[in-house]
């Protein structure tokens, strides 16, 4: 059984795989503010409530785009988990040839989509990740990474209209029933919904014709759902993919030792 951590600046979704199969995931708070024993209490919390055996745990790994929270993330599993995970970063073999500019500078949740995606799409593919921000990867038949695109998220652009405009209040985010709202609240859900609809669109476009092929594009993260319906490009969602990214991820890089025949189970290294 392997563990695998995707924090991002919102949310940190952690899940549980028993070889390929994904048994158990959870979503909990980006706190910046919380210890590694806070964390290690809502994690011990969560995995005796899905009688989760932590001594079962052969490894993890972490993928992280906040940077303080990767610390204290990293005590909790050593302290908690009883493991040093592994982490998604310089070192850490992907299979992917970045061509970023500064390879380093990709935030890793996108290399992990992104190494998802190759695997079960193969190249070309675009992965939209609407996450905090919304972010566009595009990976060529090659299975290099070329780069993207990075959009204000839904969530922190709904935010800006209702702290920045007096009478704008704060909105569930959900489909109205016609584009022409006519109150304020269904305005702004025609608004913030089939916009960002128009925005997937628009932007894939572009990436399709410099790209010079149509791959296929698969859409991730919080909100996926409700925006890939209203698209016309977006042809697959795949809530599961940055976990998945993170098992392969774990899997090519895990110094496994002999079968322990005493548990009849290959160790992963600690
Ligand atoms: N299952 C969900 N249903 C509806 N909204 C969600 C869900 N998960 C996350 N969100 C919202 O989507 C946004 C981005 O969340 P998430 O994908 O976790 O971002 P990040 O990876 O940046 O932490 C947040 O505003 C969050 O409230
Ligand atoms: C673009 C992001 C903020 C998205 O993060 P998220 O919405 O998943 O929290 C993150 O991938 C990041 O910090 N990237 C570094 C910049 C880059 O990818 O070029
Ligand atoms: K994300």
């Amino acid at each position: 059984m392997i563990v695998v951590i995707d924090i991002g600046n919102t949310n940190i979704v952690l899940g549980v795989y028993q070889g390929e199969q994904l048994l158990h995931h959870f979503r909990i708070n980006t706190n910046r503010q919380a210890t590694p024993d806070e964390y290690g209490v809502m994690v011990h919390n969560l995995f005796q409530m899905s009688n989760i055996v932590i001594d079962h745990i052969q490894g993890i790994i972490i993928s992280s785009v906040v940077p303080p929270i990767m610390n204290t993330l990293e005590e909790m599993c050593r302290k908690y988990l009883h493991h040093t995970p592994m982490i998604v970063g310089p070192g850490i073999r992907t299979g992917l040839n970045l061509r970023y500019e500064n390879p380093r500078e990709v935030g890793a949740d996108r290399i992990v989509n992104a190494v998802a995606a190759v695997a079960k799409y193969g190249g070309p593919v675009i992965v939209v990740d609407f996450g905090t921000a919304t972010t566009f990867d595009c990976i060529d038949s090659k299975g290099d990474y070329l780069g993207g695109a990075i959009v204000p998220g839904i969530g922190i652009s709904t935010e800006a209209l209702y702290q920045r405009a007096s009478k704008l209040p704060n909105i569930e985010l959900e489909k109205p029933k016609k584009v022409i709202g006519r109150n304020t609240v269904h305005a702004m859900q025609s608004g913030i919904i089939y916009g960002y609809a128009g925005q997937v669109d628009g932007i894939v476009k572009r990436i399709h014709a410099e790209m010079g092929v149509i791959g296929k594009v698969v859409a991730t993260g919080g909100l996926a759902e409700l925006i890939s319906s209203e698209t016309e490009t977006v042809d697959e969602v795949n809530p599961m993919l940055t976990l998945e990214g993170l098992r392969l991820i774990y899997e090519r890089n895990v110094i496994t030792t002999p079968i322990d025949k005493t548990f009849g189970t290959p160790k992963a290294s600690k």
